[in-house]
């Protein structure tokens, strides 16, 4: 397993989570606004609030990061994993243009070789690397955050809503392109998200939380075809996938 979380609790608001991600794999996490999804990535990747603590155990790599001291933490973070949040201009630097915030998790991490034109190029942007994000539009911009975080190649990428600020028409298209970037890196996708037809196309196994636990896990064929928990049915009941009718 590239990533392994047990026990995981989190102040109480998350609770006993478990679960693995191998290497290569994709793995949605979905359940309603507030069961706990973001705090639990959030403490995935060392960025919990620090009112908030986390215990049980978070390996990445068999290396455990719960607990780890801040500098090794940021070694990680943006090398070996990375995140992609709903808001990209919250992740972007404004006065910055975006061809040099892609060269900058390489260059803080020592890492050469790659041409920031021709990452922004992977992500569909070439000929962008002298604009600034305000000159981007909402879906451009999270192609930059996308290019960012794929930067250095990590072993786990973790996509918290990646989408839902973006027009529908633009969401297949960052939809297909963190799908490319995982499947060429072979990183292992930790996908959060409340829309089970995004689910449907981008992970193979799900895990489903409620007020803080998973309270269903399966392949993603198996959850939304055949669900076992009340929550889940109800959470299919009030989607328009096709297979829950
Ligand atoms: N710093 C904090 N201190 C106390 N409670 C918090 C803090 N941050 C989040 N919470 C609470 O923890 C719970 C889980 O929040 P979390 O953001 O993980 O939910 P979520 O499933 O990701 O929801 P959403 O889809 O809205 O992001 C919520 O009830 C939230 O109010």
């Amino acid at each position: 397993m590239t990533l392994e979380v047990h026990g995981l609790g989190i102040g109480g608001l998350v609770r006993g989570v478990s679960f693995g991600i191998a290497r290569g794999e994709r793995v949605g996490l979905i359940g309603e606004s507030g069961s706990g999804k973001s705090l639990t990535a959030l403490s995935i990747m060392g960025l919990l609030p620090e009112e908030l603590a986390a215990s049980g155990s978070v390996t990445l790599d068999g290396r455990e990061l719960l607990g780890a001291p801040e500098k090794d933490l940021s070694r990680l973070r943006g090398n070996e994993m990375s995140m992609v949040f709903q808001e990209p201009m919250t992740a972007l630097n404004p006065a910055m243009r975006v061809g040099a915030q892609v060269a900058e998790p390489m260059r803080i991490h020592r890492k050469g070789g790659k041409d920031p034109e021709a990452l922004l190029a992977s992500v569909g942007l070439p000929g962008v690397a002298r604009a600034y994000p305000h000159q981007l539009s909402g879906g451009q911009r999270q192609r930059v955050v996308l290019a960012i975080a794929l930067a250095n190649d990590p072993k786990l990428l973790i996509c918290d809503e990646p989408t839902t600020a973006l027009d529908v028409t633009v969401q297949a298209q960052i939809l297909e392109l963190i799908l490319d970037g995982v499947r060429e890196r072979e990183s292992a996708l930790l996908f959060i998200t409340h829309d089970l037809a995004v689910v449907a196309s981008v992970c193979e196994r799900v895990l489903v939380m409620l007020d803080g636990e998973i309270v269903e896990a399966g392949t993603t064929r198996e959850v939304l075809t055949e669900p076992k928990h009340e929550y889940t049915k109800k959470l299919l009941a009030a989607s328009d996938l096709e297979a829950s009718r």
